[in-house]
């Protein structure tokens, strides 16, 4: 398969206009369903052989801006292109050239790993497929694993084997949604290194992922909320934007159930104090954020005293700003 062609489509419709290094450009793209907004008004932008990475909270629209994007779903309302190519009027083209790889593992379950990759290379008109098949089984590492059913593969595999349909006839696009929901670390990071192969060779990729390590994989990231962008950028400049303040709240000397008593009431206590946004536990220490970096020393002021507790300055992380920007969006919908 070719990359996205110039000139008039075979659906007759002019190439839209975008600068070539340019992946997506949507603008205002809304979306309902039965009258609810799930994807509203939402403007984002990806480079060519960039990884983007796509995180919200369940059910925040992710799924429905990729197949928005792809040419399954038409919006109510919004313009864009995709690979150069009208999202509107250019549904058709740009799903020849794009790899969507759904939620659910959809491969056949009762054919072997070759046998898959092959059934792939055939409907997608691939030439040579049975080469074509040896070639991808060979690049993702499956090779020893041809014969098996694809039933028989742990997740990890499974994921592999998907991402190798995918790639298969060629797309200058990948769309992954959760890919690696339920896969163990390991295999989390071979998936990953295969992506990042991929991108090297110029395929863009948009990957949404509830994994805080995998948004920090990705040359740049987009929060959705509630279907609106909160959030888009380097991890980075995400977090430098949040202006969140964060204080480490560590229970020195105690430790067990004594320890986890003493954070349980302490994360109660300082939740309700004027200047603290956010409490997390993380093990027998407290994350805890604030937007106003006066407010919350002032608020943490009492606790400094106490010798039982070490109190330390740190950058927020990835997870402290999301769950900042949803509480935020939270409250603005109230
Ligand atoms: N075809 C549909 N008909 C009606 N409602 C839908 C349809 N598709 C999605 N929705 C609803 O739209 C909202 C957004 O769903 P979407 O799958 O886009 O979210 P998501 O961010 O991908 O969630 P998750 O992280 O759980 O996959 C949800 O409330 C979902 O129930």
């Amino acid at each position: 398969m070719t990359a996205a062609g110039e000139g008039i489509g075979p659906d007759g419709a002019p190439p839209a206009r975008a600068a070539p290094e340019v992946a997506i450009e949507v603008e205002n793209l809304c979306k309902s369903f039965s009258g609810r907004r799930v994807v509203d008004n939402l403007s984002m932008r990806v480079m060519r052989g960039q990884i983007y990475g796509f995180l919200g909270p369940n059910g925040s629209g992710k799924t429905t801006t990729i197949r928005m994007l792809c040419g399954l779903l038409t919006p109510d309302s919004g313009r864009g292109t995709c690979l150069g190519m009208d999202i509107l009027t250019q549904a058709r083209r740009i799903r020849e050239h794009v790899g969507y790889m759904t939620q659910r593992f959809s491969l056949y379950q009762d054919l072997s790993v070759r046998e898959n990759l092959e059934f792939v290379a055939r409907v997608y008109g691939v030439p040579e497929p049975e080469t074509a098949a040896a070639a991808a089984l060979q690049r993702l590492g499956l090779e020893g694993r041809g014969k098996q059913l694809a039933g028989a593969l742990s997740g990890g595999w499974k994921q592999r084997l998907a991402l190798g349909a995918c790639i298969l006839p060629g797309p200058d696009l990948l769309l992954l949604d959760e890919p690696t929901a339920g896969v163990d670390p390991k295999a989390r990071r071979e998936f990953w290194a295969q992506i990042h192969d991929l991108a090297a060779e110029g395929l863009t990729v948009l990957v949404s992922t509830h994994y805080m390590d995998e948004a920090e994989r990705c040359h740049e990231i987009a929060y959705i909320a509630y279907g609106k962008l909160l959030a888009q950028g380097t991890v980075a400049s995400v977090i430098a934007a949040a202006g969140l303040a964060t204080v480490v709240v560590e229970v020195a000397g105690e430790a067990g159930h004594e320890a986890g008593l003493h954070i349980t009431r302490l994360a109660r206590e300082l939740s309700a104090l004027d200047g603290v946004d956010m409490v997390a536990p993380f093990g027998t220490a407290l994350h805890v954020s604030g937007r106003d970096p006066a407010a919350l020393e002032a608020a943490l002021a009492r606790f400094r005293g106490d010798p039982r507790l070490v109190i330390r300055a740190d950058a927020p992380t990835l997870e402290d700003v999301f769950i900042d920007l949803m509480s935020r969006s939270k409250d603005e919908l109230r």
